[in-house]
């Protein structure tokens, strides 16, 4: 038995189309940021026995069916490379041949909201990868390793290193080098700090009517990516905030002129994201030098990224003077990491609502408030990669039984 914790991430410069929906290949090159698994997380555990009968699979306590093609390929291509294990103190002896026929339970939790726009198919999948991968003794590292986890969802194989990462389209039609590395670790940029704004909604993908009728996304992955994966790796490199905010922004507002661009046209962002997106502008613009980046996947939750820890006390600030609680439970409200609320001098709900209009409010009308409009905030930073759990207790099947706990 094997337990594995992974952190889940978001694109900065996006991936949206495929040039293959089985084998889950890219149209462009895309590069992310690995989010604190402290925060956000999905932690698996893969037992084998010659007592199971059938490979099953628990997600957040409930069985789910395995019959699917996505978790069928990552099955398939784990086993393909697993090796001998033998372990003589636990009288463990299994043969690289022998997992072709043992089943497998798998039990994996994510510690935040499924299919909510939060990307647990990105967390969830690079764990099933890494923890299957270390039970079978798979000896090729983490950028082999994601081009496993990228068949079950793309963005997954972006979740295998910490810090910053660049799943690399590939050319091949087999797959076989399209895989994530990692462009720089999670200690290399840590003065970033990300906020995100939920709105929890249940996630639908239009990346398959995106391929087939937008121009838009020709173009975007043939001219703007290739030239935006550049700038954007050395402005990471540089630690160069201002690049990479720029950069940050204008691929995510061009993946969602995208998705307008798609017949029939999708909409993932609502009035609240455009809202944020306007506040953040504005801030910036008032400023010497962009504060903050924004950045929004297939739904309407705002990842801001704060240049830094003053930056981000000054941008809760501005979050929670727009969009106050609906309740006066403060701390459901802001998770995740709660001393940056601290610093900001919000303890209390007493401290929002005495919070005045941002100073780039230039006119003397107070600007409106939408309060109850965001469910909660998320504070966090970046993240590791992959970790091996080899305490027992935190194992989410029974080593006895090999059912969940
Ligand atoms: N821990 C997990 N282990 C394995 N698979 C998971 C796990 N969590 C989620 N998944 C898979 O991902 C699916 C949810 O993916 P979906 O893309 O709908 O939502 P999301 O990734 O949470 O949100 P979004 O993609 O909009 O950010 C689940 O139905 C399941 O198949
Ligand atoms: C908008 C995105 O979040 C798209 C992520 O798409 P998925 O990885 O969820 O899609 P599948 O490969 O079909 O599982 C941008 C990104 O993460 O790069």
């Amino acid at each position: 038995m094997v337990t594995a914790q992974t952190p889940t991430n978001i694109a900065v410069i996006k991936y949206w189309g495929k040039r293959d929906e089985t084998l889950i290949l890219p149209v462009n090159d895309s590069i992310s940021l690995t989010l604190d698994p402290s925060h956000l997380c999905t932690t698996t555990t893969v037992a084998v026995s010659s007592a199971f009968h059938q490979d099953r699979m628990w997600l957040n306590a409930k069985e789910i069916s395995l019959s699917g093609g996505r978790f069928q390929s990552c099955l398939r291509e784990i086993r393909a490379r697993a090796c001998d294990v033998e372990d003589e103190n636990k009288g463990i002896k299994i043969t690289k041949e022998d997992w072709a026929k043992l089943h497998l339970h798998i039990a994996s939790y994510n510690n935040f909201p499924t299919a909510a726009g939060l990307a647990s198919s990105a967390a969830g999948f690079a764990c099933l990868a890494y923890a299957l991968g270390k039970l079978m003794n798979v000896k090729e590292d983490e950028s082999q390793l994601s081009a496993i986890a990228r068949q079950g969802s793309g963005s997954a194989c972006r979740s295998l290193f910490g810090g910053f990462v660049k799943w690399i389209m590939g050319k091949e039609d087999n797959g076989s080098d399209s895989l994530a590395v990692q462009l720089a670790d999670e200690k290399h940029w840590d003065d970033l700090v990300i906020v995100i704004a939920v709105k929890e909604t249940s996630s639908t993908s239009g990346m398959c009517e995106s391929v087939e009728t937008s121009l838009l996304l020709q173009h975007r992955a043939k001219e703007i990516v290739p030239k935006r994966i550049l700038q954007m790796e050395e402005a990471i490199k540089n630690r160069d905030f201002a690049s990479f905010s720029q950069l940050t922004c204008a691929d995510s507002n061009q993946f969602h002129a995208v998705c307008l661009d798609t017949s029939p046209p999708i909409f993932y962002m609502n009035d609240t994201s455009h809202r944020i997106i306007s506040i953040a502008e504005k801030w910036n613009r008032s400023e010497e030098a962009p504060q903050v980046a924004y950045t929004f996947d297939a739904g309407p939750n705002a990842v801001l990224i704060a240049r830094n820890r003053k930056a981000a006390t000054s941008l809760i600030q501005r979050l929670l003077y727009y969009f106050p609680p609906n309740s006066d439970d403060l701390s459901s409200y802001i998770i995740g990491d709660k001393s940056i609320a601290k610093d900001a001098g919000i303890n209390g709900i007493q401290d929002v609502e005495a919070l005045p209009p941002p100073p780039e409010i230039k006119d003397n009308i107070p600007p409106q408030k939408y309060k109850g409009d965001v469910s909660y905030f998320i504070c966090t930073r970046p993240g590791r990669g992959p970790v091996l759990l080899s305490d027992n207790s935190q194992a989410l099947l029974n080593g006895e039984t090999g059912l969940p706990k």
